[in-house]
């Protein structure tokens, strides 16, 4: 998650778009919401959708799963601890992952959460190569349900990414289908994140200030707590609103728009209820080179080239402790992600 900028304009809401059109063949109606989506994306960088398709039942079963899971002992939750995927999957226990060391319970963010992503056998031919968020994921066999329900969840919301980045991608100018070739097996991961009761307020954060990595996040959340900062760093409240995701866009949005598109930092405060909320992150495909594409740079690339998996895998290297035991170990070294750039750009790189 990048260092804390403020930009855009100074915004008091988030806007509320109905994006049930993306989903039919009114090209006209498509625009008018694709115009709607790049002035939220350019100014806010949230933005909440309706009209998504996604049936609210399914999402409450969402909640109900992610609260049975989480209802576990620890000793049971920790059986599935991320630290023993090689493929950045399952529980991540409170005080794992974050900037600091995870002493002080104060800067500990209040949250602990559950990671799963695209399920991959362990044959995969990117998991044994190493890629490393792309491999099986750690469902808790005594919990048959969850994967079941959960998963279906993940496609269904995936399938909405998909229809979002038609929507972003006309929003921008470009074919409507440009990010469709990028999404053939993206490291999308969907997290569920359980932030306890803490009547005695405990901690100061739910999630702390960051940005998020991805190109954008789709997001359900259960209470408020979510703070968007404008671009007078004022901090704008992001209740949930019924039926509607928050989505907001993050760093290879954009940087791939040459900073057209904002990624806006944001935090959960500490509410003392208990609260759930369910990001996916949707990303490009892991060997996509992440940089500003000429009709948006006018000459003037202010953002570095990047490969996505490994960018994705260097951030977290930096944020979870598993990794950075791993890392200072010896046992892990730091990407396989941007000397790579060049031999896994793919085609719509200009060579150097
Ligand atoms: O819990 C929320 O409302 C937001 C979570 C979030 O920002 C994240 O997981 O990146
Ligand atoms: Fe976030």
């Amino acid at each position: 998650m990048s260092e804390i900028e403020t930009k855009g304009t100074a915004f008091t809401h988030i806007p509320v778009i109905d994006i049930a059109p993306l989903f039919s063949d009114d090209e006209a109606a498509k625009r008018k919401v694709a115009a709607e989506m790049a002035e939220a994306a350019s100014n806010v960088g949230f933005l909440y959708v309706k009209g998504h398709g996604i049936p609210a039942e399914m999402i409450a079963t969402l909640e109900a799963r992610a609260a049975e899971f989480f209802a576990l002992p620890l000793d049971r939750k920790m059986e599935r601890y991320i630290g023993k995927s090689r493929a950045h999957r399952g529980y991540v226990p409170t005080g794992e992952e974050g900037f600091y060391d995870g002493a002080d319970p104060k800067k500990t963010d209040k949250k602990e959460a559950f990671d799963l992503s695209v399920e991959l056998p362990e044959d995969d031919p990117d998991h044994v190569i190493g890629y490393r968020m792309l491999g099986p994921n750690q469902w808790p066999a005594e919990l048959p349900q969850m994967s079941r329900d959960v998963y279906a969840y993940y496609e269904a919301a995936m399938a909405l990414g998909h229809t979002i980045f038609r929507g972003f991608a006309l929003a921008l100018g470009l074919d409507e289908n440009y990010f469709e070739a990028l999404l053939t097996k993206p490291p999308s991961q969907l997290r569920l994140v359980h932030y306890p009761a803490d009547p005695a307020r405990v901690a100061d954060w739910g999630i702390s200030a960051h940005t998020d990595y991805e190109c954008f996040t789709i997001l359900h959340v259960t209470a408020p707590g979510l703070e968007v900062m404008n671009a007078e760093g004022r901090w704008i409240d992001a209740p949930p609103v019924k039926d509607a995701f928050v989505i907001n866009i993050g760093d290879m949005l954009e940087a791939l728009t040459n900073g057209r598109f904002i990624a806006t930092p944001h935090r959960v405060r500490n509410v003392p209820d208990e609260r759930y909320s369910f990001p996916l992150f949707c990303a490009l495909d892991y060997d996509t080179v992440i940089e500003p594409l000429p009709q948006f740079t006018d000459g003037d690339a202010r953002y570095p080239s990047y490969v996505a998996g490994g960018h994705l895998v260097t951030q977290t290297m930096r944020t979870f402790s598993y990794l950075k035991k791993l890392v200072a170990s010896g046992a892990l070294a730091l990407p396989e992600s941007e000397n790579h750039a060049t031999a896994f750009g793919r085609k719509e790189r200009e060579p150097a």
